[in-house]
């Protein structure tokens, strides 16, 4: 039986004056399942998120439908889509240095998270959250750290502590927007495991955006590629892994510096 899409977008367009960023894409994404958003810098991936956030500069021309739960968030009034922002949807992004705020330690960070979405909670409750999110994302020793600011954190750990900002309310849809792309292999592939662990733990529905098709099959169930603002291909993971069938597609794949992998092999045991 087919299962109703989280997320739905529809003949979606975007435009900034006569520039069309976004041209008419289609996707859909079921409760719990990743969809991987792949394409080289340009390609409309991130003007695609944003679209989903609504966040756009007020120039951008949007058209089509983008429903989440069957609601149409183009025609959402600000004050729900604002409610629904980072309670429903959440977002992290490739740098997570530019995403926290340098002046307040990551502990009041996601406190603030989670009190803009629960004001009923006191501080304790809150704190609890708080805690429980960055045990959650395994960042060493969280009650000692919850004073501390984010220099003090490696880039993996900065991107741990994103993470736990973005699943502190539970949301049913994170969208990760090049996540892993500022950090090293071996931290990306962490990070990578820990997406994977929460979407296994909690359900979590991803839209997984990266211009790095390798990265993207570890993650990602359906892999949607992006080029000059259209989707070209579509297609589970495994089989855009293995059998690409635009020429697009197999560009990416033989561009990627990490596709030196058996691709005979099942996914699950790459990376
Ligand atoms: N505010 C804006 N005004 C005008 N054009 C924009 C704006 N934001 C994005 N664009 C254009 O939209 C197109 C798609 O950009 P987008 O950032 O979505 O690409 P991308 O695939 O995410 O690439 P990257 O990985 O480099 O971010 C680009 O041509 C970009 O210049």
């Amino acid at each position: 039986m087919l299962q109703v899409p989280l997320l739905q977008v529809d003949d979606l367009r975007v435009r900034f004056g006569d520039h069309t960023a976004v041209d008419g894409i289609s996707f859909s994404i079921a409760p719990g399942e990743t969809l991987g958003l792949v394409g080289e810098s340009g390609s409309g991936k991130s003007v695609t998120s944003f679209a989903v956030m609504r966040l756009l500069a007020p120039a951008a021309r949007l058209s089509g439908a983008i429903r989440f739960r069957e609601q149409n968030l183009l025609r959402l009034p600000e004050k729900k889509m604002r409610s629904l922002r980072g309670r429903e949807i959440a977002m992290i992004f490739q740098e997570p240095m530019t995403a926290l705020n340098p002046v307040l330690s990551v502990g009041e960070q996601i406190a603030e998270a989670v009190r803009a979405h629960h004001p009923e909670l006191n501080r304790s409750e809150v704190r609890d959250r708080v805690l429980a999110a960055l045990n959650e994302v395994a960042l060493p020793d969280p009650t000692r750290r919850y004073a501390d600011y984010p220099h003090q954190f490696s880039g993996g750990q900065r991107q741990r502590i994103l993470i736990a900002m973005a699943v502190v309310n539970q949301p049913a849809l994170l969208i990760a927007d090049e996540p892993t792309t500022a950090l090293d292999v071996t931290v990306q592939a962490q990070i990578l495991k820990l997406l994977r662990r929460l979407r296994e733990e909690h359900g979590l529905a991803m839209l997984f955006i990266s211009h790095d098709l390798a990265v993207t099959a570890q993650v990602a169930d359906h892999v949607a590629v992006m080029q000059h603002g259209r989707i070209v291909e579509q297609a589970p993971a495994a089989l855009m892994f293995r059998q690409p069938q635009h020429p697009y597609t197999q560009r990416l794949l033989a561009a990627a510096p990490t596709m030196h992998t058996d691709r005979t092999r099942p996914l699950a045991t790459l990376g």
